[in-house]
């Protein structure tokens, strides 16, 4: 018997089994699915393109809307891997907006407005560059300028200045429009996970066990009260049991199966599968949220960009020069430069966001050129309306999950997409970038009215691998978690991972998870603040 136990070693469950271990007296277990992130491509900032494409992340298979026709087999990346998300990512660190959390306050998540929720990320920021209201420097994960900005990226971010962007020196300081150099989740020219940053100093506390390679089958429920889990290991399932609190922190996809898996969920979709209701909350699954990007792909006419170090010999000199230094090409994260912009449909603030890589081919799914040096300009539309839901196929918790996320179902989402795609290619055409251009790769074919671009968007569109939203924050009957983010209707259970954001925030998602492990730990530990 333990204190607590964390399903879920990902970018919120480390920071929440490191602040629940602070207190001696509390005894937690840490259990994670996937491995220990020994992998050392893991921790240097080039080997993004390798650890999210290989073994330390899950594949799952997604069901498209009726009139489908982007890519074929479609799926999302999930991570599995201590550290989760924050392991495996691009590591681009964005909180969003203030009015993203202002929104969940008003939707009913009493008490997770901007002001409410900056405290939180103020307190695991270690920034190198600003101090100030917006940012911190004594938090343990780190935030840094990038070590090494390709000259490609530089010229793209003046290209958006000669189409009409605004510098913007820091993108988190409540002010996103405008373009700039993402700051990164590295510390030293290494990567800054919450695994690293938070759980590898904790692991010397003798109240604190991490076991890997270690999954959660079910929740054990007891008259209305988490008692412990079930956990298969190498083959044996075995059974833990806690006296305080079970806390989910599996993930968008991963959290809602558990409660479904455990008899929490809509009472007839359960029993369709055989399983015991224990609670009726049809909440469970639903509200899934993702982005959608579409990735537009140039050849270039020299062997400028980063596609150059897959020869061997720029390789090893690269590397030689992260291991003397810890700068250079290894030090990048590829995704260096980036941008807001207002859509004519934005509603008063940015709705669409860019990210330049100076190579091409470097993310899953996204096309290399033939010539063998290109760049790619990845376009989000960063507050979709499409809603999908994630449900149960089996009561075997080894089936994955169906997820619909319903990409572009709404005809808003396409329209405004369609728009961030033509103003993305008006970037690229201006002349700071364009001279470096022999051709367009991605689209193929020429795009000349909205409707032309509106098909483009719907056969290129891809997810962002950014899901949250399935185990909803808020005070309605369809919400599941209560604003300290205990589960409705059971006792002893939480939920403290990207499922319980009520909407996205407006940029990539690590920096949220991380908040919300913190300011979940902090709910545990203070109980009824
Ligand atoms: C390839 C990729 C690139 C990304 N790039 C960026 C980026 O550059 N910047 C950014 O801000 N965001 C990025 N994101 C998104 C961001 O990383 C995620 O939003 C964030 O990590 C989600 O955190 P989480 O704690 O909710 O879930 P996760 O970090 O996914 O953690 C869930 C954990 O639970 C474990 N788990 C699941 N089921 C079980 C079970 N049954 N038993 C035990 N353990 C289980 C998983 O193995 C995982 O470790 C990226 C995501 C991916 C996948």
């Amino acid at each position: 018997m333990v204190n607590y136990i964390v399903v879920g070693g990902g970018s919120a469950g480390c920071v929440v089994a490191a602040r629940l271990s602070e207190n001696p007296d509390a005894s937690v277990v840490l259990l994670e699915e996937g491995p220990s992130d020994w992998n050392p491509y893991i921790h240097l900032p080039v080997g993004f393109y390798k650890t999210s494409q290989g073994a330390l992340v899950e594949h799952y298979p997604w069901q498209p809307p009726p009139g489908y026709i982007g890519p074929a087999n479609p799926g999302m990346v999930q991570a599995r891997v201590l550290g989760g998300g924050a392991t495996v990512n691009a590591m681009v660190y964005l909180r969003g907006q203030p009015a993203d959390y202002d929104q969940w306050s008003h939707s009913g998540a009493t008490g997770w407005s901007y002001q409410d929720v900056l405290p939180f990320f103020l307190k695991h920021e270690a920034n190198d560059r600003f101090n100030n209201v917006s940012h911190s420097v004594a938090g343990p994960v780190g935030v840094s300028d990038q070590r090494h900005t390709h000259p490609l990226a530089r010229l793209w971010v003046q290209a958006c200045q000669e189409a009409g962007l605004a510098f913007n020196p820091d993108f988190n300081s409540g002010t996103q429009d405008g373009c700039g150099f993402y700051q990164i989740n590295a510390r030293k020219g290494r990567r800054s996970s919450t695994a690293v940053a938070y759980l590898k100093p904790a692991r010397a506390r003798t109240n604190l066990e991490v076991i890997t390679h270690a999954r959660v089958l079910q929740i054990i429920l007891s008259n209305g009260r988490a008692m412990g889990v079930k956990y298969e290991r190498r083959g044996k399932v075995q059974h833990l049991m806690a006296d305080r609190e079970v806390i989910l922190c599996a993930g968008a996809i991963n959290s809602p199966k558990l409660l479904m898996l455990s008899g929490i969920g809509a009472s007839e979709a359960l029993a369709e599968h055989g399983i015991e209701v224990h609670c009726d909350l049809p909440g469970v699954g639903q509200n899934l949220q993702d982005h959608v990007e579409v990735s537009l792909v140039s050849e270039l006419n020299t062997p400028l960009s980063y596609d150059k170090y897959k020869k061997l010999h720029h390789k090893l000199y690269a590397g030689l020069q992260y291991l003397l230094f810890r700068n250079g090409p290894a030090s990048s994260n590829i995704v260096e430069g980036g941008a807001f912009w207002r859509t004519s449909l934005a509603e008063g603030r940015a709705d669409a966001q860019y990210c330049f890589m100076a190579g091409a081919g470097v993310e899953a799914g996204v096309d290399s050129v033939p010539g063998g040096n290109g760049c790619t300009l990845n376009v989000c539309q960063t507050r979709p309306r499409s809603v999908g839901s994630v449900a149960l196929r089996s009561a075997d918790p080894g089936i994955k999950p169906l997820i619909r996320p319903n990409y572009l179902q709404d005809p808003y989402d396409v329209d405004c997409m369609a728009e961030a795609v033509e103003y993305g290619r008006h970037i690229m055409a201006q002349s700071a970038i364009a001279r470096h251009i022999r051709r367009e790769f991605v689209p193929a074919q020429a795009l000349r009215s909205r409707d032309d671009y509106r098909t483009f968007v719907r056969q290129a569109a891809h997810g962002a691998l950014h899901p949250v939203g399935t185990c909803r924050m808020g005070e309605d009957d369809s919400a599941v978690v209560d604003q300290q983010l205990r589960v409705r209707g059971i006792d002893g259970l939480r939920v403290i991972d990207n499922s319980i954001a009520p909407n996205l925030c407006s940029s990539n998602t690590n920096a949220m998870a991380i908040m919300i492990g913190e300011k979940g730990a902090y709910h545990v530990l203070h109980a009824g603040a």
